[in-house]
């Protein structure tokens, strides 16, 4: 059977392309040939080898091996990982070494013999799959440590809606099923999507992370699927995209709804081959990805008005996961709040920090509009700035305003909405005093221990 192997044969000699060519056909799906080197920048510009077999000299009796130099540099220099065979002429092995120093793969001494030259070639590929793959693996590597800097921690959660979010995690991460996860700002979206990978059959590979809305429109091809050098003016070197990278493991595609419709369209049509092109590349890359989407706009709405494709959406939703905003699981709160505190306390190394417990109380009613990463950036900064062991209302500075329960009215009319938002109010405005806040309400204390009950105060 043959090898899938795309091979060039560039020497000015006939007899030796077309024999060679004939001989090597038999055992590579592709073997080409050129005759005229300076054909080699057009050639190369379209096209890429995985092996180019190069004359080391051109000119009739020409010996010193210059021409092939001169070439092995161009090549090199048009495509830095092309893999070069040189064919030297039975005197001028010494230069075909320095060839190999400059950075061919090895040479071939005329006349060949067809079973060493077979040998020569697939030990050449070889090497050069090998340097390809070491070269991914680096560029895995750099996104990985620029990743590691970000603090991932575990999900804290107790609600009965995480518990369904956990439930629904480790059912879908058995499966490569694409997931759509929905939900406000900081309510832990990426935090899913890594949880998804690690307990997938992909965790032993990598989980590649890109922010949509952070990629200017004009990057956006090159950042998901790569592009070759030259390409454009600041493509200096082949660059592997996003999609090639993440190949084996997991595609996280963070603020989808950000993207405008050309790329929406782009995107769409990467996933639905599964294969990419670099920029100013010919060939298509296969990509095995698990792609996991996250938003928080409405998606639905925006396929109603025409702003989001409705092909896109029913490719990245198969499984939807919506995480509820900290509001509307209160009881999280405390934990999430004893979570950062020892966390943040360690870091900053101070010892017996604790809330308050009307503080705490107040914190629980807080509405929380920018959902946990305000909560952990509100506590960092207490622990940080408090000056006391014991942390109260006044260390936290609450986006919402110091009342805490966003000032505004609600913009409602249901009462039982309305009652809790006053009760809220009355809450933090009396500092978690319960006889204040109370009075305030025309309650009796019982009344308003009743409705903090109800509304998960
Ligand atoms: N349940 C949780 N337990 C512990 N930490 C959490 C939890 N949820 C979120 N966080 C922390 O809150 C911060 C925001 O989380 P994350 O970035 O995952 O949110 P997001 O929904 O992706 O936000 P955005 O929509 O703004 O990108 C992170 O520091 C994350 O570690």
């Amino acid at each position: 059977m043959k090898q899938n192997a795309k091979i060039l044969i560039v020497d000015d000699e006939e007899d030796i392309r077309l024999s060679m060519q004939l001989f090597l056909s038999q055992h590579f799906t592709t073997v080409q040939t050129e005759a005229n080197p300076f054909q080699l920048p057009r050639i190369l510009r379209n096209e890429e080898y995985d092996l180019i077999l190069l004359d080391m000299n051109f000119k009739k009796g020409e010996t010193s091996g210059k021409d092939g130099m001169m070439w092995l540099e161009k090549i090199l220099e048009l495509q830095e990982d092309a893999g070069v065979i040189m064919i030297t002429a039975y005197a001028d092995v010494k230069t075909a070494v320095n060839a190999v120093k400059t950075g061919a793969l090895d040479f071939v001494e005329k006349p060949w013999r067809n079973e060493r030259l077979l040998a020569t070639i697939h030990s050449a590929l070889k090497l050069n799959a090998s340097r390809k793959e070491v070269k991914k693996l680096e560029q895995q590597q750099q996104v990985l440590s620029s990743a590691l800097d970000q603090p991932f921690g575990d999900i804290i959660g107790n609600s009965e809606p995480m518990q369904r979010v956990f439930t629904l995690i480790e059912k879908v991460a058995k499966t490569d099923a694409n997931v759509l996860i929905l939900g406000e700002n900081g309510t832990g979206k990426e935090l899913v999507a890594r949880a998804i990978h690690r307990q997938s059959p992909r965790n032993d590979n990598v989980f590649i992370s890109v922010d949509l809305g952070a990629i200017p429109e004009s990057l956006f091809e090159s950042e998901l699927f790569g592009h070759k050098k030259g390409s454009f003016t600041d493509a200096r070197e082949d660059r592997a995209g996003r999609f090639e990278i993440a190949s084996g493991g997991s595609l996280f595609l963070d603020e989808i709804g950000n993207l405008s419709l050309p790329l929406q369209a782009k995107l769409l049509t990467a996933l639905q081959s599964r294969q990419i092109r670099r920029i100013g590349a010919n060939e298509f890359i296969p990509v095995d990805i698990r792609l996991v989407c996250a938003t928080n706009m409405p998606l639905y709405e925006m396929v109603n008005e025409n702003s989001f494709r409705q092909d896109l959406l029913y490719r990245i939703n198969t499984v939807e996961i919506k995480l509820p905003p900290l509001r509307e699981r209160r009881e999280d709160i405390p934990l999430l709040i004893d979570h950062f505190l020892s966390m943040f306390a360690k870091k900053y190394q101070k010892k017996d920090l604790s809330v308050k417990r009307d503080t705490m109380q107040q914190l629980r009613a807080y509405h929380w509009p920018g959902n946990i990463r305000e909560l952990r950036h509100a506590v960092e900064r207490a622990v940080i700035l408090s000056e006391s062991e014991s942390l109260e209302i006044s260390d936290f500075i609450l986006r919402g305003g110091p009342d805490g329960n966003g000032s505004a009215e609600p913009d409602t009319y249901n009462l039982a909405d309305l009652e809790a938002w006053a009760v809220r109010k009355a809450l933090t405005k009396h500092g978690g005093n319960i006889s204040k806040a109370a009075e305030e309400l025309g309650l009796t204390r019982a009344a308003l221990y009743r409705r903090l009950a109800k509304y998960d105060l």
